[in-house]
């Protein structure tokens, strides 16, 4: 990634400061963490879709997707020759700069603006003129296969999903991707599931699951569980002072009767 340069990030700073913005509390960050295709990208859609739509009478709250893709590192020319045939494993955690993911989510905890290297698909690389900047937001969607896989950035999220799809959904997902959208070999998409992706999903994606706060089974399709989770969100980020004060009315009754004097609350 290249950082903004000193002027664009002063003149971010100028506007964020006269706009009212230094005193926001931090964003609520969330990962986003399953196999490829278990529908991460999609139930991002959701979220940021239904928060939006509730957003809109209070106060509109900006809520973003970041994808790891930003985060594959560059390859060396002998890499790149490897991935062109598809013997480069992009599913090992070796294959990313988890320093810069790390800088980066702690910059945007700070609501500093970040650029981002925007991924081409195509060329195994980093676009070479194009960059995603990230403005600061109220909640950051943090979605990828890896996402909860470097203890340090696994700490950073407020929130922690897991998006559990049937291994053969994914996986005829995954084929359709790669061939129709990519134009990618089919034999080639086969042996490197085959060899590199499911392999490294049971032993660097899969066990991150324990970390999750919620496992979200069958991904996009799970609206109730979307909209659980939308919920609380919303309750986190708009606390309702109505409910804050029966809690402590109920805290408050509670205290009385544990020292002998009984009072409702009204
Ligand atoms: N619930 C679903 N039903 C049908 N297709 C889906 C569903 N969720 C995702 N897809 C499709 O599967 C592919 C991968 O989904 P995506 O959300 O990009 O997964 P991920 O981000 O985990 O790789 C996309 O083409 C998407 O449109
Ligand atoms: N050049 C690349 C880089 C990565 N991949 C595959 O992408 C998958 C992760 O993205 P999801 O949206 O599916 O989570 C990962 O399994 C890599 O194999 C690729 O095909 N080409």
């Amino acid at each position: 990634m290249a950082a903004l340069s000193a002027g664009d990030a002063l003149v971010m700073t100028r506007f964020l400061r006269f706009n009212g913005y230094t005193d926001i509390p931090r964003p609520f960050l969330i990962g986003v963490a399953g196999g490829t295709a278990s529908g991460k990208t999609s139930v991002c859609q959701k979220i940021v879709e239904k928060l939006g739509q509730a957003n809109v009478e209070r106060n509109q709250r900006q809520v973003i997707t970041i994808s790891q893709e930003c985060f594959y590192r560059n390859l060396t020319q002998a890499e790149k020759d490897l991935a062109v045939q598809g013997k480069f494993n992009f599913d090992h955690p070796e294959a990313f700069d988890f320093d810069l993911m790390l800088k980066t989510l702690q910059d945007i905890k700070e609501r500093k603006p970040v650029k981002l290297p925007a991924y081409d698909y195509a060329t195994n690389a980093r676009k070479e003129t194009e960059w995603i900047v990230v403005y600061p937001a109220d909640v950051v969607l943090f979605e990828g296969i890896l996402v909860f896989y470097c203890k340090q950035i696994r700490e950073m999220f407020d929130m922690k999903l897991f998006v559990d799809t049937d291994p053969d959904t994914r996986l005829s997902r995954r084929v359709l991707r790669d061939t129709i959208e990519l134009g990618r070999d089919l034999e080639k998409v086969l042996s490197t599931y085959i060899v590199f992706v499911k392999p490294a999903f049971e032993e660097f994606c899969l066990p991150t699951k324990k970390y999750a706060d919620i496992i979200i089974p069958r991904g996009a399709d799970n609206l109730v569980a979307i909209d659980l989770i939308v919920q609380h969100i919303q309750d986190i980020l708009h606390p309702n002072p109505e409910a804050h004060q029966r809690a402590e009315r109920v805290q408050r009754t509670r205290h009385n009767s544990e020292s002998g004097v009984v009072a409702r609350p009204h």
